[in-house]
């Protein structure tokens, strides 16, 4: 089973509009109150992809309840442990550039951290536990220590898509795949990141150091996908981006479906970038025959590792 777990979801706001002018009142012409959070968008997909996921992670108040019945409804089995507080409300303003608002975490108190430790000590050999978003800066550095050592004992792989210190932090415990974008590749060692080779020479190094694969997106320009084998380069299908938000985690989703199921890694890379792109080409997230449809434009180039 595939676990993901976002610690601080969401209702994504998502506001179309021709123009957005900030500091004077705008009027939407079409809005959508969709489930978020980037473990929950990776469950969201996985589900359009006849994959069984459980969504776990921290939800409270009435938002908290919308996201629960949101998934539900899709199919998807939910097990948020309460947080007591409203769940945020992300906002997400579609005109001639996005512009989003995202709000902070929910603070977590130890006895809930308990309940999520509780959960993953429970599972079992070949789950999977993906730990997606931003993470609250007030857990104790221990805790995901004792998560990803539960993983470990277990034989669970742990997939890590977040950001910022935690993403840095989190590095060492030599996670099997991790998916930042550019940017967050280039927080990490304090430089900027403009071009696939330099991409994969900062990937490589993640995978000297214990990483299993490391996929590193890059918007339009598609994504490389780096293992101790070599590097694969993948070009992103071309076409009309509507809606962005979440192409990463659908990526996340492609990879991990195709891969639970075959084991070939860049098949799953590439299964990965179509369900990126063909989130990215709409409001909501991909469905399966989107990303089957886009799969013939994505093509890899490989270049072996010099032993
Ligand atoms: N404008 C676009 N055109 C085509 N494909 C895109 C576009 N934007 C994203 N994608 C696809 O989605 C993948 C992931 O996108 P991106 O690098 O923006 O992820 P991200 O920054 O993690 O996104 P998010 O955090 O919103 O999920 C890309 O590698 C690409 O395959
Ligand atoms: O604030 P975080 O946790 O970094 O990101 C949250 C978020 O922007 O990421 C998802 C897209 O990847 C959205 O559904 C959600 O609003």
């Amino acid at each position: 089973m595939i676990y993901t777990c976002t610690f601080t979801p969401s209702i994504d706001y998502t506001t179309y509009l021709a123009e957005f002018e900030a500091g004077r009142l705008n009027r939407a012409e079409d809005v959508y109150y969709y489930p978020g959070g980037k473990g929950i968008n990776v469950s969201r997909v996985l589900n359009r992809l006849d994959t069984d996921s459980v969504a776990l992670g921290f939800a409270g108040g009435f938002t908290g309840e919308y996201l629960k019945q949101f998934l539900n409804n899709e199919g998807i089995q939910t097990e948020f442990t309460d947080t007591g507080e409203n769940t945020r409300i992300n906002v997400k303003i579609k005109a001639k550039n996005e512009t989003e608002l995202n709000g902070p975490s929910p603070e977590i108190q130890n006895h809930q951290l308990d309940s999520l430790l509780e959960k993953v000590t429970m599972m079992k050999e070949d789950d999977w536990f993906v730990l997606a978003g931003s993470l609250p800066s007030s857990i104790p550095a221990d805790f995901y220590e004792k998560l990803t050592n539960a993983c470990r004992k277990k034989g669970v792989r742990f997939v890590l898509d977040t950001s910022g210190p935690a993403l840095g932090s989190l590095l060492s415990t030599n996670p099997f795949l991790i998916k930042p974008n550019s940017e967050e590749l280039g927080d990490l060692f304090g430089t900027s990141i403009t071009s696939k080779r330099q991409a994969a020479h900062y990937a490589k190094k993640l995978v000297d150091d214990g990483i299993t694969y490391v996929i590193v997106s890059m918007g339009g320009e598609g994504a490389i996908l780096v293992s101790k084998e070599g590097t694969w380069t993948a070009e992103s299908p071309r076409g009309k981006a509507v809606n962005t938000v979440g192409a990463g985690d659908s990526m996340v989703a492609g990879f991990l479906a195709s891969f639970q199921k075959n084991g070939n890694a860049e098949e799953a890379f590439r299964f990965g970038v179509a369900c990126g792109s063909a989130t990215a080409f709409q409001s909501d997230l991909c469905q399966k025959e989107d990303a089957q449809k886009l799969l013939g434009q994505v093509t890899t180039k490989f270049i072996r590792n010099r032993m």
